[in-house]
């Protein structure tokens, strides 16, 4: 059936909130949240394939070590497997980490549940009862009243099984309630039950309640979810006594926008998945919030310094990759295959080098890779969209060749060419091996190239030098003497009678390789050459070597391998 021309005749527009002094929008995010991770709950009840005991183990342990406090670990009364992993968790958790554990408003579940957690040092009993019409009628068949007293009743049984039991004293008991759908729910209906549920567990400053107050399945633009927890916030009694709680879904794509604007109205915390996993389109990614605050200066604790095996991990556990587009994780975020992208990138990177500035001010890059463990190397891609600076990017990354700008012009329409050739990707190995094919600075020289066997430099008079060279011209010696008023004259007039050609240099630049003793020159120059035919070229060349004399040679043994490659020379 195609979609409706007239879609208001079965789609209602979500009602916005009245909300007249709402105070949110004038706020800003200045503080981290408490974080609740439940991708072993939500995000694993949500699966084809739900995890297994062992990939629960790794998963709530690469959790701790994120420095998640709260995790939502099982539904225990939904399997034995669910029980037992939260008994695991039970006996393994960090002494500073709460066990979070969910059960509908069923007393059998819920004693079920609280049995699951014997011996808890720090547990957080979660339950939940959807509020809105929707649910309340077509799920539940139950009025207003009779939903609030199940509620009410729940959390009473809940608190006689734990902080009023003696026998279960050895445990920090918090209580977690969740009007589900409450997005979809009459404001003061859901304060009214919450309220109700607040008198039941009579919660502290010390141990608040937490009310979590989902976007069960988002429904409206995100600041109308704003100002619906804005209205909770200011409107629910001995406010210092709760903790609010968001629980966003991703159904309209705007879960992160939701969270980040639920917390300017005032929630404390916030529940969600690494990387959105989770029901449907997944809940909020917290990833992406931790380092969205993170990049704004915050520091999220939370730890993604080795994202990697994040990704590994969540990856392995769920079977559903991470999007390659996923902020901050996503293969694809960090690159940049076009040529504006890159030349910014590249310029970038040398401002921030040279600056040696702390603040990081990066064209297209809001997060340096490095503070989430990834390398610069895949920042910049090549393909047939890219420009000089992402080839020349390439070199300086992986030779250290700061190439100057006519040669950065010059190789990538070398490097344009081949990725037209291959119509993919040109990775970084060949790109290099391009490179030195094309300037001739192989480990190891071809057979077929001119070499420089030998010289002596012989001083003729003050502003004179006469240079003795021995070449190797395939396979055969070859000895030319120059003269000029320099060493790089006096190799080009050696080249022009050893090759009969004109060598005309235009360009000429150098700069040291590496810091230590042993580091080398290396030297870049174009050349203007002609040929017995009269034909003339401009063709750049390349030489590195521990002398700086002998790398300009090389640069122009360089020259004369080109030109001949070209048939410009024989
Ligand atoms: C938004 C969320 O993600 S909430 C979490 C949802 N997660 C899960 O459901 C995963 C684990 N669940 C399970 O394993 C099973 O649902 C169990 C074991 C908990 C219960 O199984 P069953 O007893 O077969 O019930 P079923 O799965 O059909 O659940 C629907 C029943 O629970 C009732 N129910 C649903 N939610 C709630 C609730 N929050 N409080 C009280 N009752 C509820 C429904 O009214 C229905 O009752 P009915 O059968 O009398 O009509
Ligand atoms: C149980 C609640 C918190 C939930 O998962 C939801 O409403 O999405």
């Amino acid at each position: 059936m195609p979609m409706l021309k007239d879609p208001s005749r079965k789609y209602r527009k979500f009602p916005a909130m009245n909300l007249p002094n709402r105070q949110w929008p004038a706020r800003t995010l200045d503080v981290a949240p408490r974080w609740l991770s439940t991708d072993l709950r939500d995000g694993n009840q949500s699966l084809p394939d739900p995890m297994t005991f062992e990939e629960k183990k790794v998963y709530f342990r690469k959790l701790c070590d994120l420095g998640f406090k709260e995790i939502e670990v099982s539904f225990p009364s939904a399997s034995q497997i669910d029980f037992d992993f939260t008994r695991f968790a039970v006996e393994t958790a960090p002494d500073d980490v709460y066990i979070q554990v969910l059960s509908p408003c069923r007393p059998e579940l819920i004693k079920r549940t609280i049995e699951s957690l014997k011996g808890a040092k720090k547990a957080i009993v979660h339950i939940y009862l959807a509020t809105s019409d929707c649910f309340r009628n077509v799920v539940f068949g139950l009025s207003k009243e009779e939903s609030l007293e199940l509620a009410t009743s729940c959390a009473k049984l809940v608190r006689s099984l734990t902080k009023d039991d003696p026998e279960m004293a050895a445990t920090e008991w918090l209580f977690e309630f969740s009007p589900e759908t409450f997005s979809d729910t009459n404001p003061d209906y859901v304060l009214e039950v919450c309220e109700a549920v607040k008198q039941a567990w009579s919660p502290t400053e010390e141990q608040p309640i937490i009310f979590n107050l989902p976007a069960t399945v988002e429904m409206s633009t995100p600041n109308t979810y704003a100002d619906q927890i804005e209205y909770f916030s200011t409107r629910i009694s001995n406010r210092e006594t709760v903790c609010i709680s968001l629980h966003p879904h991703n159904d309209r794509g705007c879960a992160v926008a939701a969270a980040e604007l639920g917390q300017l109205a005032g929630a404390d915390r916030i529940e969600g998945c690494l990387f959105g996993n989770g029901e449907r389109t997944g809940n909020v990614d917290l990833v992406t919030l931790a380092l969205n605050l993170y990049t704004q200066g915050i520091y999220p604790n939370l730890d993604f310094s080795d994202i990697n095996s994040v990704i590994d991990i969540v990856e392995k556990s769920n079977k559903i990759p991470v999007h390659p587009r996923a902020p901050y994780g996503g293969q694809l975020v960090v690159c940049a295959f076009s040529g504006s992208h890159q030349d910014a990138i590249k310029k970038g990177f040398k401002q921030h080098e040279e600056s040696k500035s702390e603040i990081w001010e990066m064209p297209y890059l809001p997060l340096d890779p490095q503070d989430i463990g990834r390398t610069y190397e895949a920042i910049i891609r090549v393909n047939s969209q890219s420009g000089k600076g992402g080839a020349s990017w390439i070199i300086l990354r992986n030779l250290e060749l700061d190439l100057p700008r006519g040669l950065q012009i010059a190789f990538s329409r070398v490097v344009q060419q081949e990725t037209e050739n291959v119509q993919r990707e040109l990775h970084n190995d060949e790109i290099i091996q391009l490179f030195r094919s094309q300037y001739h600075v192989y480990e190891t020289p071809k057979k077929e190239d001119v070499e420089l066997v030998d010289y002596t430099q012989l001083n003729a008079s003050k502003n004179s030098r006469v240079l003795e060279v021995i070449l190797s011209v395939k396979g055969a010696t070859v000895e030319s003497k120059g003269e000029g008023n320099g060493p790089i004259s006096a190799f080009t007039d050696a080249l022009r009678k050893a090759f009969g050609c004109n060598l005309v240099v235009k360009k000429y630049q150098e700069h040291s390789l590496g810091k230590d003793s042993d580091s080398k020159a290396v030297s870049y120059i174009e050349c203007g050459v002609t040929g017995p035919s009269g034909v003339v070229q401009d063709i750049w060349g390349v030489g590195i070597h521990e002398d700086v004399s002998q790398a300009s040679f090389l640069s122009l043994i360089s020259v004369i391998n080109s030109a001949i490659e070209k048939k410009i020379l024989t």
